[in-house]
């Protein structure tokens, strides 16, 4: 049995999927083209945009093959991510999770799913913005989970690239928005020190293996 059917975690799981659906009920509007990313973190507040449950699944599965000691995670949003991320390193029984979100108000929610879900002392939420907050983490990070706003793919990536294990794994979501281009240009040049190969997960997750 795994932490994924295991209660309470199953019930919180499902909870925030069924909140998620209601994510076209919001009427956001446009928001400014130099919109900063705090300002569209703001906006974009009562949005989840979470991963997919096959995604969850891929998540769960990579996180179980690789054990990883730590896993970083760039947009927590509400936590479904990082609970399929969580669940995997609670049935692996070692490692722990760091990850980070740009809206207080998601971060105070995440860290109640988190503790509802029975997962909260695998987590640390980093509040703020990645490109400080992550300058933190310390590494071996052995695997990442890329999934904030997608034109920060490759700043981001490049922050935590000292502190990747060698074998690490770096995983993006969303892949089919033209925004994270240039973060697929790099990550599959095969100089720049990355195994790639896109996944075909809902809107698209690249998975890549520092080489
Ligand atoms: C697609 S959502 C994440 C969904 C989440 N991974 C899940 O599956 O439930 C992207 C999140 O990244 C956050 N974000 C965007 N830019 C950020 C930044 N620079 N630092 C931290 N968080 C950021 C946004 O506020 C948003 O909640």
């Amino acid at each position: 049995m795994t932490t994924l059917r295991t209660d309470p975690f199953p019930a919180v799981l499902q909870l925030l999927h069924a909140a998620a659906e209601r994510d076209d009920d919001h009427d956001i509007g446009p928001l400014p083209p130099d919109a900063t990313a705090a300002e569209r973190a703001d906006a974009l507040a009562p949005i989840y945009m979470p991963v997919s449950d096959a995604g969850g699944a891929l998540l769960y599965s990579l996180v179980r093959a690789s054990r990883p000691q730590t896993v970083v995670e760039f947009g927590t949003s509400y936590g479904i991510s990082t609970l399929y991320l969580a669940a995997a390193v609670r049935d692996n029984g070692e490692g722990r999770i760091v990850t980070t979100e740009l809206s207080a108000t998601k971060v105070a929610a995440a860290r109640q799913n988190f503790a509802d879900a029975g997962v909260a002392d695998l987590i640390e939420v980093l509040p703020g913005d990645a490109l400080e907050t992550l300058t933190a983490v310390t590494g071996p990070v052995g695997l990442v989970l890329l999934d904030g706003w997608k034109d920060l793919y490759l700043p981001v990536l490049h922050l935590l690239e000292p502190h990747l294990a060698p074998g690490a794994l770096v995983i993006a979501d969303d892949t089919s928005f033209a925004s994270v281009q240039p973060y697929l240009d790099h990550i599959r040049d095969p100089a720049n020190g990355y195994v790639s190969t896109a996944f075909p997960v809902e809107d698209g997750m690249e998975v890549s293996c520092r080489s």
